[in-house]
């Protein structure tokens, strides 16, 4: 598949310190790709290279096929980038302010005002369209910061933490609206976030980016694979009846490395790999009943505790 962005071997010296040191990706053109770090991470000095803003001091970069360090107008062309605020001019209303971005990329008047009117529909603001941009709420400038970026028909989305300060119910509506547009017109997005939970729920692929370096990069469920795959894993098996003997006989197996009784009586299995089948079948074979038998896989809340909450840099 056709790559939009490439980042080969990028860091980013400020002195001594390295904000982004040695970061390889690979963005799929038409792919919703997520940025998750905590703050600090390197995630805004990242985007800002990516854009022309500020330059690499290591490692070479493609936007569209452009180098943002040498050809930073034709990526501009290319690239629609939603920094965390906005800036627009609070005098004026939603519709003007978009037509003045299409002035300054040069659209013609009565062109400029049927997209405008158009992306504003699409963004839902068609109501709000005539209303002082000093007047919107956060939720609202974000949607008209989506049509201002969509004015000059952008490959590439880039959006810097776009839900900060939005409500839950207003992240997931914007979230929706950047997956819908992407799909119906094949815009790659790369968005920042140091929101796990939310970015999962609209990206095709997120990279674990820490301390200027990415830990991991994957879909959701390869992330999980990867970041644990040396974690036990733990089975729960509620069997009836749960006699010593049975125990004795679980725990001999080479995969099961402890078994104990929970206090509901369920057998709990801490196993070096997936002993599910073979459980399964010793409990059989003891002539007790299964009624239930399960393996925690690890997910969302782990990732999010271990790189997130818990110690950021993991060893
Ligand atoms: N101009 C600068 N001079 C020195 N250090 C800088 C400069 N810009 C950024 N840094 C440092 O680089 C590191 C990465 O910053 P960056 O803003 O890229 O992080 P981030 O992941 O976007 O975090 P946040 O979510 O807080 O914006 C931080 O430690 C920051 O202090």
């Amino acid at each position: 598949m056709e790559e939009t962005i490439v980042l080969a071997d990028v860091s980013k010296e400020y002195g001594s310190f390295k904000a982004v040191d040695r970061l390889s990706l690979s963005i799929r053109r038409g792919e919703i790709f997520g940025l998750l770090g905590p703050n600090g991470a390197g995630k805004s000095t990242t985007i800002l290279m990516m854009l022309g803003l500020t330059e690499p001091t290591g490692g070479s970069i493609r936007v569209c096929g452009h180098d943002p360090r040498t050809e930073p107008l034709q990526v501009k062309r290319k690239v629609g980038y939603l920094p965390d605020d906005v800036g627009f001019y609070d005098d004026r209303t939603g519709m003007e302010n978009l037509l003045f971005t299409a002035r300054l990329n040069g659209l013609p008047a009565e062109k400029a005002r049927e997209r405008a009117e158009h992306l504003l529909s699409q963004v839902g603001m068609e109501q709000h369209a005539h209303k002082r941009a000093g007047t919107y709420s956060r939720g609202m400038r974000q949607r008209l910061g989506l049509a201002d970026v969509l004015m000059k028909e952008p490959e590439v989305i880039i959006l810097d933490e776009p839900t900060l300060g939005l409500d839950p119910e207003g992240v997931r509506e914007f979230l929706l609206l950047i997956q819908r547009l992407s799909r119906e017109q094949g815009i790659t997005v790369l968005l920042s976030s140091h929101h796990l939970h939310q970015v999962q729920q609209i990206c095709d692929r997120v990279g674990l980016f820490v301390a200027g370096s990415l830990l991991a990069v994957g879909t959701m469920s390869e992330l999980s694979a990867k970041l644990f795959a040396d974690e036990p894993v733990v089975i729960e098996a509620d069997v009836f009846p749960a006699s010593d003997q049975l125990l004795e006989k679980v725990g001999s197996l080479d995969a099961v490395t402890h078994v104990e009784r929970a206090h509901s009586g369920e057998l709990v299995m801490t196993c070096r790999s997936n002993a599910a089948a073979d459980i399964a079948r010793l409990v059989v074979e003891s002539g007790a009943s299964l009624h239930r038998l399960s393996t925690k896989t690890y997910g969302l809340d782990e990732i999010y505790h271990r790189y997130f909450e818990g110690g950021q840099k993991h060893a």
